[in-house]
């Protein structure tokens, strides 16, 4: 059996931006601790040139390094790659894959989440989520004529409007285009840019880059997590198929998968008097809706599940519904010392009115870093109180080419039919939405280069009474920070 090394005051699994971030703020607290960090991939996701663009936004890049740029710059940081196969948290106790053995005082885990796919082990159906994974995609679309995309979320948003080269089938069971971020007014604001002159690509991209290392290093053993990409991941890897001028994205609205077939289970079934029409595929889809597909592969873009096992079980961690670590107000879970961050835990405190959590990199940057100040403040004994960010729900996106910025409860969530909304919209420029509850204001989508942002996070955070302004809130001829200065 492996000696077991002697107690380490904070251990930190997980090499994406929830775990480095705890790391290197706990290593550049406590210089004189050994701080472990403990991590499936061999590179690290480090954030570089952060902003914070007003009270409550942030901007910044992602740096995907090698583990060495970490322990470089903290000297008393060491990154161990080999993912963690057991926890006993009773005996404060983990086991890497590679054999060793590490007693902790506080641990924190951010093993983030993998995708939630249609189908496991179908060789058909792809899910992206790390650099193997994308670049699985990319070698697939290159030979593809037809893909099918599956999901109204993130990820779906950014691929059909990204994949050129290619028809794109994209089914989604709403009544609109990206039911995570947007209601049906700004879909119907979206909609146009997937027709055919998507690929007017002469605007550049403001976005946060997303910088690989050039050494080609990847999630190593098959199978094993790699962390989730970053920013403008698919600018630097071209996402072509293999057909010159395609028909573009058709949407298939309201309706979900019912089955999947492989070519051979189609010729097999009694649907296969349709093949003539339908196309010789490798792979074929039936929708609810009754519309079979023939495709090359299918790409399910269905949300993800936290990593919690199977190297948690055998503990007495509470899980909330979405299977996540659930964390109280100081990131703990219900193990003692042991604390969660990020993709991987559910923030289980009671939320303030404004903000709600979304699986995205900048609270898996916020929680990692408010995860390292609470096991600082424990092993300190100082109180902590809820960091600032967890007030007001914001995020800075791009969608089809549009600055995106959501703040607050951006799409009217858990407000019932108590809210009135004002939009002002100009075809092709920008859309702006706010929700306001009882003359105040709640809520807030803006597309474009609105400029409002500030000025907007500013009315969400003060609350005040915006009863008298009605509709001149939104009106364009008045410069509206002049109201509030
Ligand atoms: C394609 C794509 C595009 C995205 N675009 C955006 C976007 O535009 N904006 C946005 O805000 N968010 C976006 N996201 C979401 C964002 O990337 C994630 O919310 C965020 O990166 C999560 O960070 P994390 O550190 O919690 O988890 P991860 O990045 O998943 O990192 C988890 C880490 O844990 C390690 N690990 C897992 N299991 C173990 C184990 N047993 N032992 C040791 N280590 C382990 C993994 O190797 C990895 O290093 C996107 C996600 C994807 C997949
Ligand atoms: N720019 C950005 O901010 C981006 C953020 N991301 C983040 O990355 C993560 C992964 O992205 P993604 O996979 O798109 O996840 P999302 O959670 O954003 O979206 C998942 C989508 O899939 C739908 N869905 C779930 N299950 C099924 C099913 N069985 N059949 C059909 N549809 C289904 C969901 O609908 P419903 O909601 O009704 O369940 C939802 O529309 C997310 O945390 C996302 O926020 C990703 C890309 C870009």
């Amino acid at each position: 059996a492996d000696a077991p090394t002697p107690s380490i005051t904070f251990v930190i699994v997980g090499g994406g931006i929830a775990g480095v971030t705890c790391a290197e703020q706990i290593a550049s607290q406590f210089t004189s601790d050994e701080v472990y960090l403990l991590t499936a991939s061999p590179l690290v996701k480090t954030v570089t040139n952060f902003k914070q663009v007003s009270k409550t936004l942030e901007e910044f890049d992602i740096e995907e390094q090698p583990s060495s740029v970490l322990e470089e710059k903290y000297p008393n940081l060491k990154v161990v790659q080999s993912a963690v196969k057991l926890l006993r948290a009773k005996e404060h106790l983990l086991q890497t894959e590679n054999g060793q053995t590490f007693h902790y005082r506080k641990l924190c885990i951010c093993s983030g989440a993998r995708p939630k796919l249609l189908t496991q082990d179908n060789p058909h159906v792809l899910g992206i989520r790390d650099t193997d994974s994308a670049q699985e995609f990319q070698k697939r679309l290159s030979k593809a004529k037809r893909i099918v995309v599956i999901g109204n979320g993130g990820i779906a948003l950014e691929l059909v409007y990204e994949v050129e080269g290619c028809e794109v089938i994209w089914a989604i069971k709403d009544k609109a285009i990206g039911n995570t971020f947007f209601d049906a007014g700004a879909a119907q604001f979206l909609i146009p840019s997937l027709g055919a002159d998507k690929k007017d690509r002469s605007l550049p991209c403001k976005r946060a880059r997303y910088a690989t290392d050039k050494t080609g290093g990847h999630s190593g053993a098959s199978g094993e997590l790699g962390s989730a990409l970053g920013p403008d991941w698919h600018e630097g890897i071209e996402l072509r198929g293999a057909v010159q001028n395609s028909s573009g994205v058709h949407v298939e609205y309201e309706c979900a998968v019912d089955k999947l077939y492989t070519q051979q289970e189609f010729l097999q079934s009694k649907l296969n008097t349709n093949t003539s029409e339908l196309g010789l595929w490798p792979a074929y889809v039936q929708l609810t809706n009754k519309k079979i597909y023939g495709c090359d592969f299918v790409v399910s873009a269905t949300g993800v599940v936290p990593n919690t096992d199977p190297f948690l079980n055998g503990n007495n961690f509470k899980l909330a519904e979405d299977h996540g670590l659930r964390v109280d107000d100081h990131m703990r879970t219900s193990e003692q010392d042991v604390y969660a961050a990020g993709d991987v835990c559910t923030a289980g405190w009671e939320p303030s009115a404004l903000w709600q959590q979304m699986r995205l990199w900048t609270q898996a940057r916020q929680m990692g870093w408010y995860a390292a100040r609470c096991m600082a403040a424990d092993v300190q004994e100082e109180a902590i109180e809820l960091d600032f960010c967890f007030e007001l729900f914001s995020h800075i996106t791009k969608f089809f080419n549009y600055k995106v910025v959501l703040l607050g409860k951006f799409n009217a969530q858990g407000l019932g039919q108590d809210h009135e909304l004002l939009v002002r919209c100009t075809k092709g420029q920008e859309y702006v939405k706010v929700v306001l509850t009882g003359g105040r204001m709640v809520g807030a989508v803006l597309i474009g280069e609105t400029d409002l942002e500030e000025t907007f996070e500013n009315l969400i955070l003060n609350q005040m009474d915006l009863s008298r302004y009605g509709e001149e809130l939104l009106n364009p001829n008045i410069d509206i920070e002049d109201y509030f200065d």
